[in-house]
């Protein structure tokens, strides 16, 4: 642990976002990160990271405080930090879970965790498994991707939104407190924008409108978003899909703005030509955040009634796709794929 001004941070995923995080929160000097690498491990360690970056600028030979190759077992139960920060994809069908990855680090109702990840309900599990810890919701609005192991393209500015989520055993002042704490500590270095919000969700919901379409959209044709927006495909395809994003997030208790859909739709400057983190997930054979970013929302808004039908051939091209991802990872022939399929037949 460590004095006041300085917390002890570890943040689990040195990809695009994570890389990021820990630059920014170490520049503002009130935090000490370690940060926890797996396929870029030795890279960095050598190395450290190449970092082009919309706000911090270019650097190379970058590491934070400390790398490490696993996340760091707690001592005569005590965890060693004060915020356990993850930064990994989270894809609930294919594990471990997030609650998994973070536990080793985790002293039972002390340490907070923090989710800076895309996605709708990703705290619940963590509420589950964590009762009486405080869960942070990190909303990021940063284009950032890894090109090759430890060099990273940093394209647009970093926007965070925090905010507490609801957890039945923590007293809500307490981690609004250290939502608040948080929000201190990533903004000291003065080079990023750092919100606090008293509902976790309602910038989630926000965020869906283009992280549930763009992504997908995206991810399935391996395309960019001023590509479709080049080809005309917006008023068929992506405008419905947002509209049924907005009625779902209003059918529980979210009144989105009449114009977030054609925000969304102009976000992204047309001359870089920018492929959502889905759509590089899926051109690396990486697997797909699809069940928290439209399986999610689309079950949400179908609890309600809202008819989503865009939506719901999104999410099944989407399940294909994660299919033939996971297929290759796995060096599955057609052949074997075959047998399995007819095997499983009554
Ligand atoms: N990229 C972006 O611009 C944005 C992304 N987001 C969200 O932020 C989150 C992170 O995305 P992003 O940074 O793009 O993802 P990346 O794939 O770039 O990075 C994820 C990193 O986590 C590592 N990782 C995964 N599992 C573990 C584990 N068990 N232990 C240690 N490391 C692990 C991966 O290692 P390995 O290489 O070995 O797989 C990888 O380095 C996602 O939820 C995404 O939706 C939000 C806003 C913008
Ligand atoms: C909207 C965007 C591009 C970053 O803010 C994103 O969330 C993603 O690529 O997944």
């Amino acid at each position: 642990m460590s004095d006041e001004d300085t917390a002890s941070i570890l943040i689990i995923g040195g990809g695009g976002v994570g890389t990021i995080v820990a630059l920014n929160l170490e520049c503002g000097r009130r935090a000490k990160v370690t940060l926890v690498l797996r396929s870029n491990f030795d890279r960095v360690s050598q190395d450290g990271f190449s970092i082009r970056s919309v706000d911090h600028g270019n650097l190379t030979g970058w590491q934070p405080h400390k790398v490490v190759k696993k996340v760091p077992a707690i001592v005569n139960g005590t965890s060693a930090f004060d915020f356990v920060v993850c930064c990994t994809k989270n894809i609930p069908d294919f594990g471990p879970s997030i609650g998994d990855i973070v536990q080793p680090a985790v002293t039972l109702g002390q340490t907070t965790i923090v989710l800076i990840q895309n996605g709708l309900n990703i705290e619940l599990p963590l509420v589950e498994q964590f009762p009486q810890n405080t869960i942070l919701s990190g909303v990021s609005f940063m284009g950032s991707h890894e090109l090759e192991a430890g060099v990273i393209e940093h394209d647009f500015e970093d926007k965070l939104v925090v905010g507490a989520f609801q957890n039945v055993s923590v007293d809500a002042e307490l981690s609004s407190a250290q939502a608040r704490d948080f929000v201190a500590r990533y903004s000291a270095g003065g080079k990023t924008v750092c919100e606090y919000a008293v509902d976790a969700n309602r910038s989630r919901w926000e965020k869906l409108v283009y992280n549930a379409t763009m992504n997908p959209i995206c991810a399935v044709l391996r395309t960019d978003t001023a590509t479709l927006r080049l080809s005309n495909s917006i008023e068929n395809l992506v405008r419905p899909a947002m509209e049924e994003i907005r009625a779902a997030a209003s059918a529980n208790g979210y009144n989105l703005d009449a114009f977030i859909a054609q925000r969304m739709i102009d976000m992204d400057p047309m001359e870089i030509f920018f492929k959502p983190s889905m759509c590089m997930d899926a051109l690396k054979g990486n697997l797909i955040e699809f069940e928290n970013l439209v399986g999610e929302p689309l079950r949400a808004g179908k609890k309600h009634g809202v008819a989503m039908p865009v939506l719901t051939v999104i999410y099944d091209m989407c399940k294909m796709l994660q299919w033939q991802l996971k297929a290759t990872r796995e060096g599955r022939s057609q052949e074997d794929m075959l047998k399995v399929y007819h095997s499983s037949k009554p």
